[in-house]
C-alpha cells in the first residue's frame, strides 16, 4: 500500500540548491535532485500549511491559524511589474540574503515563488511555494525570495500587530533575533536526537525482552518491563537498555 501523501507537498516542495550562477528564477536542483522534507524544514523552524486559496476570505482554518498565532495584520503583496512599485529594485532587494526581527509569514493565493533558507550547515534550501501554500520563516532566519519562471505571485502577508518589514542584510549576527533563532534550532536538534536515542533504547529493551523470554529469564524480563513503564531520562534509559541487552544475551549464551 502506498502511504498517503502529505497534502502540503502538492503546494510546497523543498530541495537543496546547486551552486550555479544561472538565472535565479530557474529551479537550481542538484544533480541528482536532493529533496528536503517538510519535517526537515520544521526542524529549522519553518512552518507550513496547505489552505484553500480560492476561499481565503471565509476559510475557517486560516481564521484559526491567525487566532492561535496572533496574526492580527493582513495585506497582499503582488509581485509583477504592473502591480509592484519599483519592481526591479524590489526584486533585487528580495533576493539579497537577509533576516527579519519578526516572523515572515507568506500565504500564496495565486502564482508561485521561491523562498530560499539556509540550513544548519549554511547550505541553501529552495522552498517552492505555490497557490494554497503558506509558510512561516522564523525571526532571525537568513533567507531570500525570488519569482520563478512564471514571473508572478500574489501573497497574503500576515503579522502580529503593526507590521515591520525591515530586512537586515547579511551579516547581521549581532541582533537578539539571530541568537534566539540559533538557540531554538539547537533545542530542536537536541529534542530530535533525544527522540532518536529513546527509540533506539526502546528497540534494545524489546530485543532484551525477546531474548529473556526465549531463555525463560523472568528477572531480565521483569527489569525490562519496569524500565519500559518508567519515564526515565534518556541517558539512563540508554544505560539500562544496553545493560539489559547484555544480561539477556549472556543468559542466552550460557549453557
Ligand atoms: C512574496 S512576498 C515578497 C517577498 C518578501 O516580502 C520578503 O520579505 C522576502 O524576504
Ligand atoms: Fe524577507
Ligand atoms: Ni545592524
Amino acid at each position: 500500500m502506498v502511504a498517503p501523501q502529505d497534502p502540503r507537498e502538492e503546494v510546497i516542495q523543498a530541495w537543496y540548491m546547486d551552486d550555479s550562477d544561472e538565472d535565479q528564477r530557474l529551479p537550481h536542483h542538484k544533480d541528482p535532485k536532493e529533496f528536503v522534507s517538510l519535517d526537515q524544514l520544521s526542524e529549522l523552524g519553518v512552518l507550513s500549511w496547505r489552505l484553500d486559496a480560492d476561499n481565503y476570505e471565509t476559510d475557517e482554518e486560516l481564521k484559526k491559524i491567525r487566532e492561535d498565532r496572533g496574526y492580527s495584520y493582513m495585506d497582499f503583496c503582488e509581485v509583477c511589474p504592473e502591480k509592484l512599485p519599483n519592481y526591479e529594485e524590489k526584486i533585487k532587494n528580495f533576493f539579497e540574503e537577509h533576516l527579519h526581527t519578526d516572523e515572515e509569514i507568506r500565504y500564496c493565493v495565486a502564482g508561485s515563488g521561491y523562498f530560499d533558507v539556509r540550513d544548519r550547515n549554511e547550505k541553501w534550501i529552495r522552498i517552492w511555494v505555490k497557490k494554497g501554500g503558506m509558510i512561516v520563516l522564523p525571526a532571525g532566519c537568513y533567507h531570500r525570495f525570488t519569482l520563478d519562471t512564471d514571473n508572478y505571485i500574489k501573497a497574503m502577508r500576515l503579522f502580529v500587530g503593526d507590521p515591520v518589514w525591515t530586512p537586515f542584510n547579511r551579516p547581521h549576527d549581532h541582533l537578539p533575533a539571530r541568537d534566539m533563532f540559533k538557540i531554538s534550532c539547537r533545542r530542536k536538534l537536541v529534542t530530535a536526537l533525544s527522540m532518536l536515542l529513546r527509540n533506539l533504547c526502546n528497540s534494545l529493551l524489546i530485543g532484551s525482552i525477546v531474548l529473556a523470554l526465549i531463555n525463560k529469564e523472568t528477572s531480565v524480563y521483569m527489569v525490562c518491563l519496569c524500565l519500559r513503564l518508567l519515564e526515565l531520562p534518556v541517558w539512563f534509559n540508554c544505560l539500562c537498555s544496553i545493560s539489559a541487552c547484555l544480561v539477556a544475551a549472556t543468559a542466552v549464551n550460557s549453557p
